[in-house]
């Protein structure tokens, strides 16, 4: 009962009927699949992503499916100046999904540090910029509509867990969990709610591309949560921002995850909230286990390597 009178923020539904919903990384895998679902549920949607020709199949692909015309803007997030012309230019934005980003797992040792910087740059920047560039018009609608607005921020497991070969990906990807859990506090009072989604492995374009290069022991340990399809990770995450709920996990070992690293983030869900009260301690003690195996994995892979 206690836990009931405590659980902050008080969830609200956030509807996408009819709203703007803005998604980058629109034009292919997980955010390519939640523009077409927000489409079918009735959201005006706009998509950014860098690569017009990208973007122009993606429009028709949508077309065809839903018969809804969704805005495209080409723009690299990393350039504040085009993201803030693209958000100027699309009008107010209601739920604003930042759902772009790039991946490339290597050891840092072996890796450049251009590489880092891309990731970095790409995926928290990029992130900064989209925010900034949204606030103020997303601020002025839900005082003109009364109705609740969304950031929401498309993180990874591998944002919950650093794992060997993610050394910049995680580190971008753990830095927008503190950008969402300040942000929460500076918007709560503009009743614009903040979400993360953590999905597991997805089979997506980018996934593909990712999967020719990774080192094999990120394939062992990222191997240890079952990989998902873009659909189900976007309806997933579509019901998670509606519902307003700051930590979407995305399969079962997620929902573990998401128990073990729940932190101080937000909770709005009294039963979640029981749930990770109830079973902090068992899943930092599974968390062990897995850490065990992992270096296990590792210890085995080297001695190979070492003999081969
Ligand atoms: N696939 C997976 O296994 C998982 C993915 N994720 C996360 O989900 C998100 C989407 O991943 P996924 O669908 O696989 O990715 P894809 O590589 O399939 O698509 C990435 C999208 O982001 C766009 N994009 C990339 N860089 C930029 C940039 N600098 N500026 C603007 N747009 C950009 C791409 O378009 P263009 O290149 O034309 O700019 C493309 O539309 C990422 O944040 C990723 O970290 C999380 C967990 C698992
Ligand atoms: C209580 C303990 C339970 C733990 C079980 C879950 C273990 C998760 C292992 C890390 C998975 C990393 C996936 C990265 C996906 C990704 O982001 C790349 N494909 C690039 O996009």
């Amino acid at each position: 009962a206690a836990l009931a009178f405590l659980v902050r923020p008080h969830p609200v539904h956030v509807p996408i009927k009819g709203r703007h919903v803005f998604i980058t990384g629109g034009s292919s895998g997980i955010g390519l699949a939640l523009a077409r679902q927000a489409a079918v549920e009735g959201a005006r949607v706009s998509i950014l992503a860098r690569g017009a020709a990208r973007l122009q199949e993606a429009r028709d692909g949508i077309r065809l499916a839903t018969g809804v015309e969704v805005a495209t803007f080409s723009a690299d997030v990393r350039d504040a100046d085009a993201v803030a012309k693209a958000l100027e230019a699309s009008g107010p934005v209601d739920v604003l999904v930042c759902n772009h980003g790039v991946f490339s797992p290597q050891e840092l040792d072996k890796q450049d540090l251009e590489e880092v910087r891309f990731m970095v740059e790409v995926n928290l920047m990029g992130t900064f910029h989209l925010i900034k560039a949204a606030l103020p018009p997303m601020k002025r609608n839900v005082k003109a509509t009364g109705l609740p607005a969304s950031i929401a921020i498309m993180s990874s497991q591998a944002g919950q867990v650093g794992i060997y070969g993610y050394t910049a990906y995680s580190a971008s990807k753990f830095a927008l969990r503190g950008l969402a859990e300040a942000l929460q506090h500076e918007l709560i009072s503009d009743n614009i709610r903040v979400s993360m989604i953590f999905p597991p492995d997805t089979e997506t374009p980018g996934y593909a591309e990712e999967h020719r290069r990774r080192p094999d022991v990120t394939n062992l340990i990222a191997g240890s949560s079952p990989g998902m399809k873009a659909d189900d990770v976007a309806k997933t995450a579509l019901d998670g921002i509606k519902s307003s709920r700051f930590i979407i996990p995305c399969n079962f070992e997620g929902s573990m995850l998401s128990i073990a690293t729940a932190g101080l983030s937000p909770q709005g869900s009294y039963f979640t909230a029981l749930v990770e009260v109830l079973f902090a301690g068992s899943m930092r003690f599974l968390g062990l286990i897995f850490q065990w195996n992992w270096f296990r994995i590792i210890e085995r892979w080297h001695a190979r390597m070492k003999n081969s």
